[in-house]
């Protein structure tokens, strides 16, 4: 039986008056996993809400196969369920299958060849078996302990609730759970922000192979290029979103291309308008019929003046029906891509009070012999001023607990310390705003003072649009609202900055400026990552962590 694919027609999502989708059509078919990708606020977690059936389309439909699962940005279970819990609902499907499987092979056997029922009950065997091998239910519970294990999660008691666990770690749980669920059409939106990179090679293995549709939002570049055989851009472009066929790095250099060619489009059709524009008043000056003639004119005008009169008037026809047909269809001006322009990210410490405990060119940090009970160890460390730190390490090695015990938000034993005076700000990983419905302006110029907040204008820094800053922060995106947390630390530079994961979420545009300011610098700066892009170009100093015992 051939595996359905997954299909929207025409779909319109309105929000607060601004249209985020509009007329946007796609199919995803089964064994071409689709990637979409754009922008932060472009409208991925959008379209992927109304493919699952979460969200309602305001106009256009999707058919979707049944038995879609849905990985969200944001874990979809409660804080009281157990691990085992929800592993036994992934699971729930396929030990049914099975459950039915036995019951028609006990039905079969008390029934006798050739008798009523006997034909119906073979096809609903040939049925239930079928279903069973597609969705390779014999394997389930294997599936279930491997996928664990290659989640980084091979070493979680069943008994643990989602509470106790780490924003990552349920992430990573409920990508397991997918995996070993193996709907027919599984959506993913951020599937490897909480990755190291053997779970994001087994992901991508996983995924690869699943027979059923995929479609994934990602900025994920190594990830986009090793699963997606499709992409769909919801940048805004001429004709709306395009798709592309032959993987990322093609996507790149035909939407480069592209870019440039509206660009150009945009700047000769500019030039038309004007010079019609131009053309249509001056020949409708010379055609006023209270207008003064030259000498010139006047010469031949009586013996030509009928013919001349005509070309004219003809002339003049032509250039307005143009320059109508041109105004109605212009195309759109290429919108200016937000830029991000730190002063700087971080700033120089010489401060007073180092100076006046003679602490001047001391390092910022000093841990020396630091640990928490229960958390991987931490490594002897001096940040010293100028530094730029990459923090390496697999899930669980303890990255985010040393930027927090850096930040002095965790209180550690041992020696940490800390250059008097000394300003820290965090990045985490989870950004959370107290107030949703407070504008991401007001958040900023909250957090800031007035003073400072008109003095550094959020839309200045080039992480939000002018009209994203007026929107409610429980409105914007979830890369948006990293954006605004960034927003905030660069706003008044510390001489420490941590940046936790600073890549998850936001655009490949920004990870490269980012990176970029990243450079030499004042101040120090601590970057904890796992992207793999990141790191392969990272020139500084690096720590690579390693989980206790390994
Ligand atoms: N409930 C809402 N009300 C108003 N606007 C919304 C709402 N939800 C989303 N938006 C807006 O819709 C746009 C698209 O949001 P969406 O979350 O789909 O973007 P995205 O492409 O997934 O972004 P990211 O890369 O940051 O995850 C954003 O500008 C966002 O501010």
């Amino acid at each position: 039986m051939p595996r359905p694919a997954l299909q929207a027609h025409d779909l319109v999502r309105i929000h607060a008056g601004r249209r985020i989708l509009d007329g946007l059509s796609l199919t995803a078919a089964p064994g071409r996993p689709l990637g979409l990708i754009g922008e932060n606020g472009a409208g991925k977690t959008t379209l992927l809400r109304l493919l699952a059936g979460v969200d309602r389309p305001d106009a256009g439909r999707v058919s979707r196969p049944a038995g879609l699962g849905f990985l969200h940005q944001e874990v979809p279970f409660d804080t009281g369920t157990t691990v085992v819990q929800v592993l036994d609902d992934a699971l729930r499907e396929a030990r049914a299958a099975l459950a039915e499987l036995d019951r028609l092979t006990g039905l079969l056997g008390r029934t006798p060849d050739g008798s009523p029922g006997h034909a119906a009950l073979l096809d609903a065997y040939a049925a239930a078996l079928e279903r069973a091998e597609e969705a390779e239910v014999w394997d389930a519970d294997r599936r279930a302990a491997r996928t664990l294990h290659g989640l980084g999660l091979g070493d979680l008691s069943p008994e643990r609730t989602l509470g106790s666990l780490s924003g990552g770690r349920r992430g990573r749980l409920a990508l397991a759970a997918l995996l070993v669920r193996r709907p027919a059409a599984l959506l993913l939106d951020e599937p490897t922000n909480h990755l190291d990179d053997e779970a994001a090679a087994f992901v991508e293995e996983r995924v690869r192979e699943l027979p059923g549709v995929v479609v994934v939002a990602s900025h994920d570049r190594a990830f986009l290029e090793a699963v997606c055989t499709e992409l769909i851009d919801l940048d805004p472009a001429p004709g709306g979103p395009v798709r592309y066929g032959g993987g990322y790095h093609a996507y790149l250099s035909v939407r480069q291309a592209e870019r440039r060619r509206w660009v150009q489009r945009f700047a000769e059709e500019q030039q038309e308008l004007r010079d019609l524009r131009r053309a249509a008043e001056v020949t409708g000056h010379r055609l006023a019929p209270d207008r003064a003639r030259t000498d010139h004119e006047k010469m031949g005008y009586g013996h030509r003046a009928g013919r001349v009169q005509r070309q004219i008037s003809r002339r003049v026809r032509d250039a307005a029906r143009r320059l109508a047909e041109l105004e109605r269809n212009a195309i759109a001006a290429p919108p200016r891509p937000l830029t991000f322009r730190p002063a700087q990210l971080a700033t120089g410490s010489g401060t007073e009070e180092a100076g006046e405990t003679g602490e001047h060119g001391a390092p910022l940090v000093v841990l020396r012999d630091a640990h928490l009970p229960g958390r991987p160890p931490l490594p002897q460390l001096e940040i010293g001023e100028g530094d730029r730190l990459l923090v390496t390490g697999g899930n669980g090695a303890g990255k985010s607990t040393l930027l927090s015990v850096l930040a002095g938000r965790l209180p550690a034993h041992g020696t940490v310390h800390r250059r008097p005076g000394l300003t820290t700000a965090m990045l985490t990983q989870d950004t959370v705003f107290a107030h949703p419905d407070r504008t991401a302006r007001q958040v900023y110029a909250r957090a800031l003072g007035a003073e400072r907040a008109e003095e550094v204008p959020l839309a200045a820094l080039g992480l939000l649009s002018e009209a994203d800053t007026r929107q409610p922060v429980g409105r914007l995106s979830a890369g948006q609202r990293r954006r605004l947390a960034l927003a905030l630390l660069v706003a008044r530079p510390p001489h420490l900055l941590l940046l936790d994961e600073p890549t998850n979420h936001l655009s490949p545009r920004l990870c490269d400026e980012l990176e970029e300011a990243l450079g030499p610098g004042p101040g120090a700066i601590v970057v904890a990552s796992h992207d793999r892009w990141l790191r392969r170009r990272w020139g500084g100093r690096e720590l690579r962590l390693r989980p206790e015992g390994s």
